[in-house]
């Protein structure tokens, strides 16, 4: 194994001997290249297979050498540079803001042709869309790693999907038997040192890839030149051993080293009834937290004095020390009293769950932050879908906390890992957003942990009685429903049998160690943050994205976050809002992690300070950053700066509504929330909007301007709005364009290439002749075919109208014929630079 290795490395080393310019100059010269390094083409494969689970992508190269050395396989190939990760909009320019530059036919004034193309979009896509109504087939209900029941019940599609991705598999394995030495590896590693491909043939979890691979270099001779194909996973879970993971894990939150140093004039005389050890109050202090939020203030003596907590707090009001702290204090005790015991046989103090990845690192990463100063911190581990198991099973063995989602951590938990055991000996099990977590997708696992931390070590089978534990369970989130919360605070009877599959019922299966936990309601009245300013906005069903522009450009703020109740919008209003110049990135549970995590880093790097002026260039407004997001973004997530939330769909539920808008008012902070509501939406809105607001109002419903309270109609301004509908009409056909064309292609491909192989003519025309596009859908796929047809000059010619409006500030009303008699500096002190004029915004702070 040793000598292989040394094998391996020398091969590059011998490289290395050559001079600099030699080195550049071996262009042709062949070397050992990762496999992700290699110029891997795509195979393409119809749209269909977006939503589906696991393989269902192909690449394919040719002119790669492979050298089997031992049990590891060398790739030689000519490549100079490594492959680019893939990008979710492979169609757009991937720079926030991206109109695109180079595709420009003019920059002054529309042209004829631009007008005639431009007339020819607005006919093709109607200002109607299937999709605004949030009315997709690909809801994203905010849950990461769906149960084994949920994947259970695919859908038809993803069942068909399935069926030809496993024909398609099997079509390529026979082509492979006549072909030999064609290794198959899922998904890209990234950064293609010999090292990493030994890393990814080892220990990739994917066994058919492996066996074939096996296979081949069995049956090929040691030189072969070939052609290899790969399956890759397309925005499906990745299962990757790379250091990129680690990289993105800690640089999506705050890194440790700008922390500030512990200011010694700081007052934290607030902190002292919470008996907390001078380490963590001076850890504490280095945060600059001055005094405990009420959750704190409330749930830290409780936990610390031993008993099981059921906390709820409004959304941003610090729950997530609320429960570290003790956990923490906790560990510093265990340390100060048997470190070598510690150190000997690793027993983890605490597992946390969390219903969502992004969740699950953030919350690490508040733990890291607090114990930043310690002298031994903690070793925290994140175990989450999407990212390398067989690393998370390594740092399982030196974990002192685990924080996991229940899909992933039962998916370790069951493979009857050695961290069972010390598992069941943790002294705090934490479940965070815990009226999501125990129901709908994660159930099934969350029931599994739990039974699984229960069952004696010694017996396998019985059940500790809950005395004998050393756990303590603490329970946190926003919102519970209200007859739990009843039932918690022991206005009702605390009796749970026979609850089946709800939230309660698995709250009983937690097993507290008391017969009743303590519960703390640390908000009773309202559930919103205090420094929340609410606000709806009616228009058209047809006509959200307009509004949605609008809002944009009339609040400026450094950062908004668009929830969308599917997958699908996300996907849509991404290329549309940067085909109108706005900096918008996407963050959705059909991303791979990497994406997803890269997402959020600049959502989060981008947002600069300061407002729009008379000298902001129109099209570079003050809104620094855009996330559109499904409820993946819901719930935990603690980015700061955050300050307008805009629902595009009216969301599902108003506890969704709570969540989604406690991204923004957080802390101290303030922050706006604008619900877009269509005809279709309305009724939906009052019930959510009177829910919510139900206890801080005797009469329930939307508020007027007087009544300031609750959600308040916005006065939007209609004229103002007009203006701005030509560019939207112009950048959705454009995209939408560009979406039909690359998805078009996609199927056709797919389609031509069956056809070939079953040897019968393809005609797209005659299919849908034939009526196979029928039914559900049909209206869309009509209009597909319309933006389909517009030419290459006609796009080029619509985005060059496109960047002219862009480059023009919106009128807001001003005869230009008064020009003259105004003072211009004025005139031009918009609230965006995109306007002329002045502009009110929103109208929601008087
Ligand atoms: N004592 C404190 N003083 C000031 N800021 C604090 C304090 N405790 C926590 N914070 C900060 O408040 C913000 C929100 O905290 P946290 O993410 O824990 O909220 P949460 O209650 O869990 O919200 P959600 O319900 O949305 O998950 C974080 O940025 C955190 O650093």
């Amino acid at each position: 194994m040793v000598a292989n290795k040394r094998k391996l490395s020398k091969a590059p080393a011998a490289g290395a001997g050559q001079s600099k310019r030699r080195k550049t100059q071996t262009v042709e010269k062949k070397r050992p290249v990762s496999v992700d390094a290699l110029a891997w083409k795509t195979v393409d494969v119809p749209e269909m297979f977006d939503d589906a689970e696991g393989f269902f992508g192909l690449e394919e190269i040719e002119g790669v050498e492979i050298v089997r050395e031992g049990d590891k396989v060398k790739f030689m190939a000519a490549v100079k540079e490594p492959k680019e990760p893939e990008d979710d909009f492979s169609g757009f320019d991937d720079t926030p803001g991206g109109a695109d530059k180079t595709d420009v036919a003019s920059s002054n004034g529309s042209s004829k042709p631009q007008k005639k193309a431009q007339k020819k979009a607005e006919k093709a896509v109607p200002q109607s869309d299937d999709d605004e109504d949030g009315d997709d087939d690909d809801d994203d209900d905010g849950d990461d790693e769906p149960s084994a029941s949920e994947t259970k019940g695919l859908t038809k599609g993803q069942k068909k999907a399935k069926r030809m991705a496993k024909k398609k598999s099997l079509e390529a394995k026979a082509k492979k038997a006549a072909k030999p030495a064609k290794p198959v590896k899922p998904i890209p590693a990234s950064d293609g040192d010999s090292k990493e491909l030994e890393d990814v043939q080892e220990k990739t979890p994917k066994q058919d890839a492996k066996k074939d691979m096996k296979k081949d270099q069995k049956k090929g001779s040691k030189k072969e030149q070939k052609k290899v194909t790969k399956q890759v996973e397309k925005e499906a879970s990745v299962e990757i051993e790379d250091d990129e993971d680690s990289e993105l894990e800690t640089n999506v939150f705050t890194a440790l080293e700008d922390l500030p140093e512990p200011d010694e004039d700081l007052d934290m005389s607030a902190w002292v009834p919470l008996n907390l050890s001078p380490q963590l109050l001076s850890s504490i202090a280095r945060l600059k937290f001055t005094k405990p939020t009420r959750i704190q203030a409330s749930a830290i003596p409780e936990i610390m004095d031993g008993r099981d907590v059921i906390g709820k707090a409004s959304t941003g009001s610090g729950k997530t020390l609320a429960f570290s702290i003790p956990v923490i204090e906790s560990w510093l005790a265990r340390m100060s009293t048997k470190p070598t015991a510690a150190v000997d046989k690793k027993i983890p103090i605490a597992l946390f769950l969390s219903p969502t990845r992004e969740l699950a690192h953030q919350i690490a990463e508040h733990i890291k932050e607090l114990c930043a100063g310690l002298p031994t911190p903690p070793y925290i581990c994140t175990v989450t879908g999407g990212l390398s198991e067989q690393k998370q099973q390594r740092q399982l063995a030196r974990a002192d906390i685990i924080i996991g989602t229940p899909g992933r951590m039962w998916e370790i938990m069951s493979a009857g890992s050695a961290i069972l055991d010390s598992l069941r000996q943790i002294s705090f099990l934490v479940v965070d957003e815990a009226d999501r977590l125990l129901k709908d997708g994660h159930f099934k696992e969350a029931e599994e942990i739990i039974k699984a931390l229960d069952r004696s070590a010694a017996t396998e089978e019985n059940e500790e009685k809950a005395e004998d534990r050393p756990r303590q369970t603490l329970v946190f989130s926003a919102t519970f429903n209200r007859g739990l919360q009843q039932k918690l605070a022991g206005k009702s009877k605390w009796d749970l049998k026979g609850q089946g599959e709800s939230m309660e019922y698995l709250l009983k299966k937690l097993n507290f160690r008391e017969e009743k936990p303590q519960f703390i309601d640390a908000n009773p009245i309202s559930q919103m943050a205090e420094n929340l300013k609410e606000g709806l906005i009616t228009c058209g069903d047809m006509e959200k994205d307009l509004y949605l522009y609008a809002t944009i450009l009339l609040q400026p703020c450094h950062r908004t976050l668009v929830f969308t109740n599917s997958i699908n919008s996300v996907r849509r209003l991404v290329p549309l809002l940067q085909m109108l110049n706005l900096p918008a990135f996407a963050l959705h549970s059909g991303m791979m992690q990497k994406a997803r995590m890269r997402s959020l880093e600049r959502f989060k790097a981008n947002a600069v300070t300061g407002q729009a002026s008379a000298n902001t260039t129109p099209g570079q407004n003050s809104t620094n950053t855009i996330l559109i997001a499904t409820d993946v973004a819901a719930r935990g997530l603690d980015i700061p700066n955050v300050d307008l939330i805009i629902h595009y769909h009216v969301p599902r539920s108003a506890d969704d509504y709570v969540h989604r808008s406690g991204r923004t008012a957080r802390a101290s902070a303030h922050g706006t929330s604008v619900l877009l509501c269509g005809p279709k939406e309305a009724i939906s809105t009052q019930r959510l909007v009177a829910k919510v607001h139900a206890k801080k109002e005797a009469k329930v419903g939307l508020a007027t301007k007087k009544n300031a309270s609750g959600v308040r109609t916005i006065d939007i301004d209609r004229k103002l709005v007009a203006r701005l509908r030509e560019r939207v009409v112009l950048a959705k056909a454009i995209t939408d364009a560009t979406l039909a064309k690359e998805k078009g292609s996609k199927e056709d491909d797919w389609m031509k290439k069956a056809a070939d192989e079953l040897g019968v003519d393809y005609d797209s025309d005659e299919l849908e002749k034939a009526g196979m596009w029928s039914g559900r859908g049909s209206g869309r796929k009509e209009q597909e075919k319309a933006s389909r047809k517009l030419t290459k000059a006609e796009v080029a010619s619509m985005k060059g109208a496109l960047k002219d409006m862009l480059s023009r500030r919106i009128n807001t009303g001003v005869s230009e014929s008064y020009f003259g008699n105004m003072d211009v500096t004025d005139l031009l002190k918009g609230s965006q630079g995109d306007f002329l004029g002045k502009v009110d915004g929103l109208g929601l702070d008087d």
